[in-house]
């Protein structure tokens, strides 16, 4: 099996940055995600550098949905990255996690009033979606006596090679304006006193594996950067979204790297730009690439059947990894704590989830299990933990992150208190 550089395995374990997972377990419990900081931090350093090659007015926009945690914006916030927001929740965390306003943008298709007077009153830039919205927006800044800078969200339609519940720039997609709206739009905002369009966004997707789509993408928005210019907008910023993916299945993906993504977009964009003489900041919204790798799930095996297949049922399920439930995805397991003994025997790696579908992992060949054993799931960094549910009341797990020799919770683990502690007892069953 290819393991990233920061997993190998020694003494038969798996370890991760400076740890051995079968430690990490023990002290933390299992189910557990652990999270490798100075990956993220590499990560960061390389797609950045990929793209400063090129232009040096870049701007990282870490897409906060990817992976929640304050500790993770907190790191993101000292390599100098900003965030794509989309909630009144990713907003506070952003902030508290040391990022300044103005290296945020609000993005979103169903924004609500109290999210459009909450970027008016921080002073966030807003991605907006809609006419409708932009008249809403132009209110709430009115109200509270500000200007507010926007993009539009160009909904480009491009068709990109990803699953399809996250393909976002499709023509059907509900996100973005039309390309044939798009002018209407800045027309509209120019005419009105609280908005000031000065950026043009857009998102294709996410886990997209090609460059291709995101060199046509900035095709795009050159087109409408070349009509802006006709009516008086010179763009301040084009943000292209984030959707770089990851090679979760290393033997066989082709993920390009953020030197081949680079070496796509950036001529494209620089050609355009130079043909029309701005010279706009360059912004792009990677989550997954940032975080995805970064990450592992360490889940326990409760036990062990073989009936028609076999099965490892483990402690963690679609309660806390959805990916494979929701999107078939695959993630690499690894028996963590037998890392160097063979593969023998096929195992379907199966949630405590009271669901057909919660499978982490099927069919795969891995060493013999008995109860006890430890598995780890793979690049579980982006869309992980984020995506987690109590379902089956079930408490969430902890999170742990590491730095070198340390390793600290960044989220403990939730209680049986943690479920009940919203509910609230009806007054006629008092
Ligand atoms: C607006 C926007 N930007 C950025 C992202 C990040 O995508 P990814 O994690 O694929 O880089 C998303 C999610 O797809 C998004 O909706
Ligand atoms: N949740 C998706 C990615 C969605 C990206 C957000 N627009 C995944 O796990 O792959």
């Amino acid at each position: 099996m290819i393991l990233p550089s920061h997993l190998s395995v020694r003494d038969d374990h798996l370890v991760i940055g400076e740890h051995d997972t079968v430690d990490l377990a023990e002290r933390f419990g299992t189910p557990l995600y652990v999270t490798d900081e100075m990956r993220i931090c590499q990560n960061f350093q390389r797609l950045s550098g990929a793209l400063t090659a090129h232009y040096k007015k870049i701007r990282i926009l870490y897409a906060a949905k990817a992976n929640g945690n304050l500790a993770i914006f907190k790191t993101l916030a000292s390599m100098g990255a900003g965030a794509d927001v989309f909630s009144a929740g990713e907003v506070a965390l952003a902030l508290d996690g040391g990022m300044r306003p103005e290296s945020l943008l609000f993005n979103g298709s169903s924004k609500t009033s109290a999210d459009l007077a909450l970027a008016v009153e921080k002073g966030i830039r807003v991605s907006v979606d809609s006419p409708d919205e932009l008249r809403q927006l132009d209110r709430a800044a009115g109200e509270g006596g500000k200007t507010v800078d926007i993009a539009f969200r160009v909904n480009p339609a491009i068709e990109v090679p990803t699953h399809p519940k996250i393909a976002t720039g499709l023509a059907t997609s509900k996100f973005g304006i039309p390309a044939g709206q798009i002018l209407d739009a800045y027309r509209e905002a120019l005419a009105l006193e609280h908005v000031n369009p000065v950026g043009i966004h857009c998102h294709i997707g996410s886990q997209i594996l090609a460059v291709e789509p995101f060199a046509r993408e900035v095709e795009v928005l050159i087109d409408v950067a070349r009509d802006l210019l006709d009516i008086g907008v010179d763009p301040a910023f084009i943000d292209i979204g984030g959707g770089l993916g990851i090679p979760y299945r290393r033997e066989t993906d082709r993920a390009p790297t953020p030197e081949e993504y680079a070496g796509a977009v950036m001529p494209v964009f620089l050609r355009g730009i130079r043909d029309l003489g701005i010279e706009p900041e360059l912004w792009v919204e990677p989550g997954r690439w940032l975080v995805g790798d970064s990450t592992i799930l360490l889940t326990r095996v409760n036990s062990v059947k073989t009936a028609h297949k076999t099965f490892a049922n483990v402690d963690a399920g679609f309660n806390l990894l959805v990916r494979p439930t929701m999107y078939d995805s695959y993630h690499e397991v690894v028996a963590a704590n037998r890392a160097d003994a063979p593969a023998v025997r096929e195992y379907s790696v199966t949630g405590p989830i009271c669901e057909t579908g919660d499978i982490l992992a099927k069919d795969r060949m891995l060493p013999e299990l008995e109860a006890g054993d430890l598995i780890a799931v793979l690049d579980a960094g982006a869309y992980g933990f984020a995506m987690s549910s109590q379902y089956n009341s079930r408490p969430r797990c902890a999170e742990v992150l590491l730095a070198g020799e340390k390793a600290a919770l960044m989220r403990r683990a939730e209680t049986i208190d943690d479920l009940t502690a919203p509910m609230v007892t009806v007054p006629w069953q008092e």
